[in-house]
């Protein structure tokens, strides 16, 4: 099968034939048909972070495909079945995490194109009881951004806690930021879309943004504070740190902050101010099974629907250098032709 690999970090992906995986017992072999790239795909080619991927590699995590073979064991899907692979790739299902609805913090799990081998490419083989179940209103297109954008922003909109009316800022309107304001939307509140880039704010507007702040032109903290009085919630999905620590500013008090973006860097935060003002500051990665499931509801029923340009799989690293430049408006979506 054709496949896009990380060989080094830093090294362009090579697109080469290798052996279709076999399948192994609760195991199914996934013909893939389309796979979003995130901005944690160009991390892991990077190798960002101090968890570093598998070497080499198959990236990818918003793999949408179809059951070709079962793997012994399997009775919850069949042939045919349309699934998706994600970054919750496999979780153990027994500590306390995976039995108290947090299998996302799951010490056992392993990760979609990261620690396992993902979607880019044209078979991947993942645990049955794990890959997402692809509602047939979806195209295959259309439904691999929710498996990573569209969950994570959900879930990080869920965890902060804000109420419908309340305001939401939404630092870095790319890949996760321009789903993200499409479900905080449709979760009924009035959002602030943050970017350092004109053409991200324009669609900010487009999707129905309340205010656009432009970070390269003005201070996004004054103006969030001037126009709305700061912020019930701050979801930061941006890519560089400078957004973090504007986005915990913007909190008003008794407000939360939601850290999803990965920048390899510290959020240093005032001891003081954060308990005065009763701040709380959170991390968010992104969602269970569940979550996932009512992620891909929201876009089924055509509340949110990602901006999406597609590209052929040989194309990848044309696309990972144009990530990189913050030059893709939306979400690219691979296609295994
Ligand atoms: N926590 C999780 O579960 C999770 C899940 C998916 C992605 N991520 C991480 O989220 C980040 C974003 O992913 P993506 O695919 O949306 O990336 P992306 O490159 O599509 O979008 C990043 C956006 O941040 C904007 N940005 C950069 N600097 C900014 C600043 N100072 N102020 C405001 N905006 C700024 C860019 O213009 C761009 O629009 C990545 O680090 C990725 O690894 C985390
Ligand atoms: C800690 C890494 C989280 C990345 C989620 C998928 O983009
Ligand atoms: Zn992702
Ligand atoms: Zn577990």
């Amino acid at each position: 099968m054709k496949a896009a690999v990380v060989n080094e970090f830093h090294q362009k992906l090579e697109v080469k034939e290798v052996a279709i995986p076999e399948v192994g017992h609760g195991e199914v072999l996934v013909k893939i048909k389309t796979c979003g790239v995130c901005h944690t795909d160009l991390h892991a080619a990077h190798g960002d972070w101090p968890v570093k991927p598998k070497l080499p590699l198959i990236p990818g995590h918003e793999g949408v495909g179809v059951v070709e073979k079962l793997g012994e064991g399997v009775t919850s899907l069949k042939i045919g079945d349309r699934v998706g692979i994600p970054w919750l790739f496999s979780a153990c299902g027994e500590c306390d995490y995976c039995l108290t609805g947090w299998e996302t913090l799951c010490m056992q799990q392993l990760n979609g194109g990261y620690s396992a081998d993902g979607a880019y490419a044209e078979y991947c083989v993942a645990p049955a009881a794990y890959v997402a179940r692809i509602p047939d209103e979806l195209g295959d297109v259309e439904a691999a951004p929710i498996l990573c954008a569209g969950v994570t922003t959900y879930k990080a909109l869920k965890v902060a806690n804000v109420k419908p009316g309340e305001w939401v800022a939404i630092y870095g309107i790319g890949g996760l930021g321009h789903v993200a304001l499409q479900y905080a939307k449709a979760m009924g509140y009035n959002v602030v879309a943050v970017d350092i880039h004109k053409e991200k704010l324009d669609l900010a507007k487009e999707l129905g943004a309340d205010v656009t702040v432009n970070g390269s032109e003005v201070d996004p903290v004054q103006a969030i504070q001037e126009q709305v009085g700061g912020v019930h919630g701050a979801i930061s999905v941006a890519v560089t740190k400078k957004a973090f620590e504007q986005a915990y500013k913007s909190v008003r008090r008794g407000g939360s902050l939601v850290v999803v973006g990965l920048p390899n860097a510290e959020l240093p935060i005032p001891i003081f101010d954060t308990v005065l003002n009763g701040v709380t500051v959170k991390g968010s990665i992104v969602g269970t099974r569940k979550d996932m499931q009512e992620a891909l509801d929201f876009a089924a029923r055509g509340k949110v629907r990602a901006i999406i340009e597609t590209q052929p799989l040989d194309q990848i690293n044309e696309v990972l250098e144009r990530l990189e430049k913050g030059q893709i408006n939306g979400r690219v979506v691979l296609t295994m032709e």
